[in-house]
């Protein structure tokens, strides 16, 4: 499934970032900096989005630093997305932690302002940014991990549920789930899919029945989060996790290239990007379908 979302959402998303990098107002491509680390390390970063990658272990850190609570806008949403798509472009990226560098904040979610008092057109552009994210973190061909070092409510818990495993810091303050109902409006099928993934059925219709936001040990305990440690852990938890997860084999254990899909995997597009821009009952129209999701990573 990975590598079917990869594909479908790349056309769907290259296109249009490329038309952003040239036209947007949004910064775009022109504002990620390349330089040169020591020690085979590179680092790009925007103004909302850092990466560092590691060319001796494949491993990038993505790093989100949009403050004060690093909240989904289309600025933001654009420039992670055009972050993910050059990282999936790297062959050698094979890895990527998501985290956060605003302390106790990991995502606030989805930007309020951005969803008041805009035209149907802004809408339309935020929602499709808000699918294009998620798509390209679930759909990633890399493994994904979220090192959650703070608070991470609505869209930011969306976010970690995209990735493939989650460590968040063991402090109680911090809190994480589907709030939606809470704030009145109703979480898209995606991202319930997404949360019934994780946690089973049952503990996903009380979290979002009630609009629940977890406290760290009760994430834990529910498995909305995979792993607690302290605070100052999370990164470097992170990263071992991820080495252990890079040591299982990948499609290159059939003989293909590990970045390239297997011909055993059926690419046909099974995710369609609607076009919303006209239309608000089509916010949660993103065509999911569960069953083909059994290829990932
Ligand atoms: C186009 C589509 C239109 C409509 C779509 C409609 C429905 C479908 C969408 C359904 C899906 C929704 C998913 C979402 O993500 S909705 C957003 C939900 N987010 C939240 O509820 C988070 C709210 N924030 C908090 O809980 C706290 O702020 C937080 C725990 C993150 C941090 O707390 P702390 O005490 O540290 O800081 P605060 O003082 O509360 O906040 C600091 C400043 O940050 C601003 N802020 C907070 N959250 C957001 C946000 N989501 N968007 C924008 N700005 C945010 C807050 O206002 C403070 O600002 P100032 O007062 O300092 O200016």
């Amino acid at each position: 499934m990975a590598t079917l979302l990869k594909h479908s959402a790349k056309y769907a998303l290259s296109g249009r970032l490329a038309r952003l990098c040239v036209h947007s107002r949004h910064g775009g491509l022109q504002c990620l900096q390349p330089c040169l680390l020591p020690h085979q390390r590179s680092a790009s970063t925007g103004s909302k989005i850092l990466v560092e990658m590691d060319n001796s272990t494949g491993i990038a850190v993505l790093t989100m630093k949009s403050p004060p609570v690093n909240s989904l806008s289309l600025d933001f949403l654009t420039e992670f997305s055009i972050s993910l798509e050059k990282l999936e472009l790297d062959r050698g990226c094979r890895g990527v932690i998501l985290t956060s560098a605003l302390p106790k904040i990991f995502s606030a979610g989805l930007d309020i302002m951005e969803m008041c008092g805009k035209s149907p057109e802004h809408c339309g552009e935020f929602w499709k940014a808000v699918q294009e994210m998620w798509l390209r973190l679930y759909g990633s061909s890399m493994i994904t991990i979220a090192a959650i070092n703070g608070s991470s409510p609505a869209g930011g818990c969306l976010m970690a549920l995209a990735c493939d495993y989650r460590i968040m810091a063991e402090n109680p303050k911090y809190s994480i789930g589907l709030n939606e109902t809470q704030l009145g409006i109703v979480a898209p099928f995606w991202f319930k899919d997404t949360l019934v993934n994780t946690v089973g059925n049952r503990v996903a219709e009380l979290s979002l029945q009630l609009g629940l936001l977890y406290s760290a040990p009760d994430a834990l305990r529910t498995g909305l989060v995979d792993l607690l440690v302290p605070e100052d852990k999370v990164l470097s938890t992170a990263s071992q996790t991820m080495t252990q997860w890079l040591a299982i084999p990948g499609e290159n254990a059939i003989g293909s290239n590990p970045r390239v899909s297997s011909s055993k995997v059926d690419l046909t597009p099974k995710v369609h990007m609607v076009d919303l821009s006209h239309s608000s009952e089509s916010m949660c129209s993103l065509n999911w379908i569960p069953w083909t999701c059994s290829n990932r990573a």
